[in-house]
């Protein structure tokens, strides 16, 4: 069954088809890899699914139900979580403070419950010698890490990163992407937007390629890459 289910999605920004019909599935325990040139959308898909943004035209189903009326919160709450492309922590709280705030309104887990989850959360990331650091002064790979953390702690079902390996150097891409492979494993749905490709085929299933808000391809990851279309518009490579 299909965890998430995207039917005829459209978004405006005045005279700007920022998302133009678009469909897809994504099965439980699958991880999908979005592409797509700059401005494409892909940001603001995500933010359809997560309800930052509401559709113009279109319906978002998660784990069954409608969920296109639902704002953020709800969404979180229901299983939903997400990273953004800029990292958003409280960057005058510590890192253990920035994840119990998740798991406590995110994921509506209890106190001592959040607490639980944050230490899980900290060792599951690399981010326990951080724990009690103030989070605005995180490199950048940490940054990312405590991203994916504060998603984590929302004990999300599906998983929405985006961007989440730019910026950082190749040892540091590859550590991330350990970390993503044992959320995989832990049965976790993933959604991932990422220009640095060789991060996102070692692990995706799937590819979807947007471009203009549309989808330009969709499928296995080595067919995708073949597919003239996407070599064209995403690589530059002249057809
Ligand atoms: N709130 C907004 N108001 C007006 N235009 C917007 C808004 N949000 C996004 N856009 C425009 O929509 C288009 C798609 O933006 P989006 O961030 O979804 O692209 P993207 O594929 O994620 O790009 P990138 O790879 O650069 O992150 C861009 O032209 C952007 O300027």
């Amino acid at each position: 069954m299909s965890l998430l289910a995207l039917h005829g999605v459209s978004k405006s920004y005045g005279a700007l088809r920022v998302t133009d019909g678009v469909s897809l599935a994504v099965a439980e325990g699958e991880t999908l890899g979005i592409l797509g040139p700059n401005g494409a959308g892909k940001t603001t898909l995500f933010n359809l699914i997560s309800g930052d943004v509401r559709v113009d035209a279109g319906r978002v189903e998660y784990a069954g139900r409608d969920v296109t009326a639902l704002a953020p919160h709800q969404r979180c709450r229901a299983g939903i979580g997400r990273s953004y492309q800029v990292p958003q922590p409280f960057g005058a709280m510590t890192v253990f403070e920035n994840l119990v705030t998740a798991a406590c309104f995110g994921g509506r887990q209890a106190e001592r419950e959040a607490w639980h989850t944050a230490q899980e959360v900290l060792q599951e990331t690399g981010l326990m010698p951080h724990a009690n650091k103030p989070a605005g002064g995180l490199t950048l790979l940490n940054r990312k890490r405590l991203e994916l953390a504060r998603a984590l702690a929302t004990r999300p079902k599906l998983l929405l990163l985006d961007e989440i390996a730019g910026g950082l150097t190749e040892h540091e891409a590859s550590e991330l992407v350990s970390e993503l492979r044992r959320i995989k494993a832990r049965g976790i749905t993933m959604i991932w937007i990422e220009h640095v490709v060789h991060a996102l085929l070692s692990i995706a299933d799937r590819l979807f390629v947007i471009d203009f808000g549309r989808k330009l391809a969709e499928g296995a990851p080595q067919a995708v890459m073949q597919d003239e279309a996407v070599r064209r518009v995403y690589m530059g490579v002249e057809a």
